[in-house]
């Protein structure tokens, strides 16, 4: 049987856009997935249609058509789904835009700006029968199905907590300045909502998402953050999260995760300083290295002292987002509105968590950035 074909609009053209249509072009095949195809058929950027065809030449999907606004790809009747590239400031416009006009979204993280945005677009997404998911690539490397099945399988016994942190250690005056959309507040910037949500899906896939769907409740969460002067952006954020059960019969579980621009999590970039995420339970213990959002390896240490090691291995020709985009045409073929991996409720869970984080430290966006409103002239 011929594969499924899945037909790809592209939203934005910048960094992260060329990493994902990369990774589109590897064989699925090659990593199991023969009954699925990728093509990319179209792209827009915001600048300019030149700006589309410069991309889609170098990143060789040239038979693709090229548009100079986000409105006419969303109108071109050949794309089944978009992947939404922008910085997270202006996904809850853009997904918007893409529903609106009845098209699946993938839609990069952190999903949106606040929790409330997300729940708009995931009633949306229902009320009109469309596929939504946030685009944690982590979620979907063979590595953390691996870590959640041993968790969920008793192999480590009752997990009672994880640790998890992503911290860069940049200068970041001389790395970010003031425009980068990483500090920038116009550009929802920050340590939590750019790297926070990588220890946060630590946290969540191995002590919420392992529980059965009935018994997973949201956390108590307290946080602590430190601002950078130069633009009021969260440069490091630390939440402790308590949930009222944990995985294989804890009796409660403890999160712990962590972000900081200005120290690493491996100083010395060659896997010498320790794990960055730690996952403990009676039985043994799962270490994870840096970096939260593409681990370089992993072991798991019994408390018998037995040691098993793992390197993150990636299908040939892959980074790691063909295996979120092979998640998306399975639910798309399947005529599945959510992934299971990833849903909705959950991504609104963990919204809710960066939100409360934020409300703490009196961390807020600009109005036009938190709002439900929709669309926003002069966005
Ligand atoms: N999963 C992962 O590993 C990673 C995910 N990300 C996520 O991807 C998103 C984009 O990040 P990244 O690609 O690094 O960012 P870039 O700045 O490289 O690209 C963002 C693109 O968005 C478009 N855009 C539209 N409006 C604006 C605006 N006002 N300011 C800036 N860009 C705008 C532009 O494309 P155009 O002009 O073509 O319209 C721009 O090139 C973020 O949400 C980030 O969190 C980022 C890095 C890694
Ligand atoms: O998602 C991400 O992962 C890698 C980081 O370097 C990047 O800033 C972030 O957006």
């Amino acid at each position: 049987m011929a594969p499924y074909e899945l037909r790809w609009g592209i939203l934005a053209t910048g960094w992260i856009a060329e990493q994902f249509v990369t990774d589109l072009r590897a064989d699925p095949s090659a990593r199991g997935q023969a009954d699925i195809k990728h093509t990319v058929v179209a792209a827009a950027s915001s600048r300019s249609a030149d700006q589309a065809t410069k991309f889609l030449k170098e990143q060789s999907w040239s038979n693709a058509k090229a548009y100079g606004s986000y409105a006419e790809l969303v109108a071109d009747k050949d794309v089944d789904v978009i992947y939404v590239a922008t910085p997270h400031s202006h996904h809850y416009q853009n997904v918007r835009l893409c529903l609106e006009a009845n098209k699946h979204v993938l839609c990069e993280k952190a999903f949106t700006v606040n929790a409330a945005q997300t729940e708009k677009l995931a009633s949306i997404a229902k009320d009109k029968g469309l596929f939504l998911m946030e685009a944690v690539w982590t979620r979907y490397f063979p590595m953390s199905v691996q870590i959640r099945e041993l968790i969920q399988k008793g192999e480590l016994g009752s997990v009672f907590r994880t640790m998890a942190d992503l911290s860069l250690g940049e200068d970041v005056e001389s790395k970010f300045g003031t425009e980068h959309r990483m500090v920038k507040m116009d550009l929802a910037g920050g340590a939590l909502l750019d790297l926070g949500i990588y220890s946060l899906t630590w946290v969540f896939q191995t002590l919420y998402h392992t529980l059965p769907a009935a018994e997973r409740k949201a956390p108590a969460v307290s946080a602590q953050m430190h601002k950078y002067t130069k633009t009021g952006a969260d440069e490091h954020t630390s939440i402790l999260l308590s949930f009222p059960q944990g995985p294989s019969g804890a009796a409660y579980a403890q999160g712990i995760a962590t972000t900081n621009l200005r120290v690493s999590s491996e100083p010395a970039k060659q896997g010498t300083s320790g794990p960055a995420i730690r996952i403990q339970g009676t039985k043994g213990e799962i270490q994870v290295d840096h970096p939260a959002y593409r681990p370089s390896r992993w072991r798991f240490i019994r408390a018998d002292g037995s040691k098993d090691e793992y390197e993150n291995e990636m299908a040939e020709g892959v980074r790691g987002f063909a295996y979120e985009a092979d998640e998306v045409a399975r639910c798309i073929r399947d005529g599945k509105k959510e992934s299971e991996v990833l849903s909705l409720e959950e991504s609104i869970v963990i919204m809710k968590v960066m939100d409360q984080a934020r409300e703490q430290n009196g961390l807020k966006y600009p109005d036009k950035l938190e709002t439900l409103d929709y669309p926003i002239e002069h966005w």
